[in-house]
């Protein structure tokens, strides 16, 4: 069994206002996730707004310190006390997507040159290997090199654009990608494109993903392990179907009633063949 990823009293403070009458937010509460699999998996996090997910992703990408507490991804600690990886290995282990693709690469530069750049620098290619690498990930997310070279973010769609950020994760080979509500700017009927391009990434090329999402339809189609959140705890851990088909706590059984297409259980709106 592989250690894919822990967290261990994983906890975040932030701190509003001054110190006199300031507030304190404790946007992640004692968060233990263990998942352990000898296979690649999906992790859901779930949630409202505001019960702590992005917190979570960017704990886990570095971007935030957590207060007290630690986290491991693939037996290596990345954050916390003994975080040991340099910024290059880490972004070879853990590579992130975000919500808003156009806000990935700037609108004045060709979208290309970012997949390269991450080639040269963050895999450490020489060009002609770097060209590959590009090649081979767009591949991967079903675009040809040759149609991508050069253009600007405006003469993609969105759905593009985030199958481009797709590629750009994989270059490094990560064994983690963590997106953070990875389809809610995409038109509705391009979100499956990147829910089963996450599916076959897990099953083909085996990378283990973090799926930050408020939708709980995908997250039970894609997902091999949910967490559910509520104000910075998480309130229920374990396999999607036992999760999301039985769920055991009163937060999570309002959440799953909450989908406006339900009655009183959640039925799931996607089949999971295919
Ligand atoms: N930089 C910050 N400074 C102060 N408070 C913050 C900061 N970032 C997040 N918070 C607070 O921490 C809590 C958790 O926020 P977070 O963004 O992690 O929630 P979320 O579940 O991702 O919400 P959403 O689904 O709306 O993105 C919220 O109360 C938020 O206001």
């Amino acid at each position: 069994m592989t250690l894919i990823l822990k967290t261990e009293n994983l906890n975040k403070v932030y701190r509003r206002g001054g110190l006199m009458g300031g507030k304190s937010i404790s946007a992640l509460n004692e968060v233990n996730i263990t998942v352990e699999s000898d296979k690649p998996v999906v992790i859901a996090v779930v949630g409202e707004s505001g019960s702590g997910k992005t917190t979570l992703a960017k704990t886990l990408l570095r971007l935030e310190t957590p207060t007290s507490g630690r986290a491991i991804v693939y037996d290596t600690t990345v954050a916390g006390p003994g975080a040991t990886p340099s910024k290059r290995d880490f972004l070879g282990l853990v590579q992130p997507i975000f919500q808003n693709p156009f806000e990935a690469f700037s609108r004045y530069r060709p979208v290309d040159t970012y997949l390269h750049e991450t080639a040269r620098r963050v895999a450490g290619l020489d060009e002609a290997q770097a060209d590959r690498a590009v090649e081979e990930a767009l591949r991967n997310v079903g675009l040809n090199y040759d149609e991508i070279r050069g253009k600007y973010t405006g003469q993609f769609s969105g759905g593009e654009l985030q199958r481009i950020s797709v590629a750009r994760a994989l270059i490094p080979q990560p064994k983690l990608i963590i997106a953070d509500e990875p389809v809610s700017m995409i038109d509705a009927s391009r979100r499956m494109i990147i829910i089963n391009l996450f599916k076959r990434l897990r099953d083909e090329a085996g990378r283990s993903f973090v799926y930050i999402t408020h939708d709980l339809a995908t997250a039970y189609y894609i997902s091999d392990y949910v967490a559910v959140m509520n104000k910075g705890q998480v309130v229920e851990f374990g396999p999607a179907r036992a999760v999301m088909s039985n769920p055991s706590h009163a937060y999570t059984k309002l959440l799953l009633d909450s989908i406006p297409t339900t009655k009183s259980r959640w039925r799931p709106r996607v089949s999971r063949a295919g």
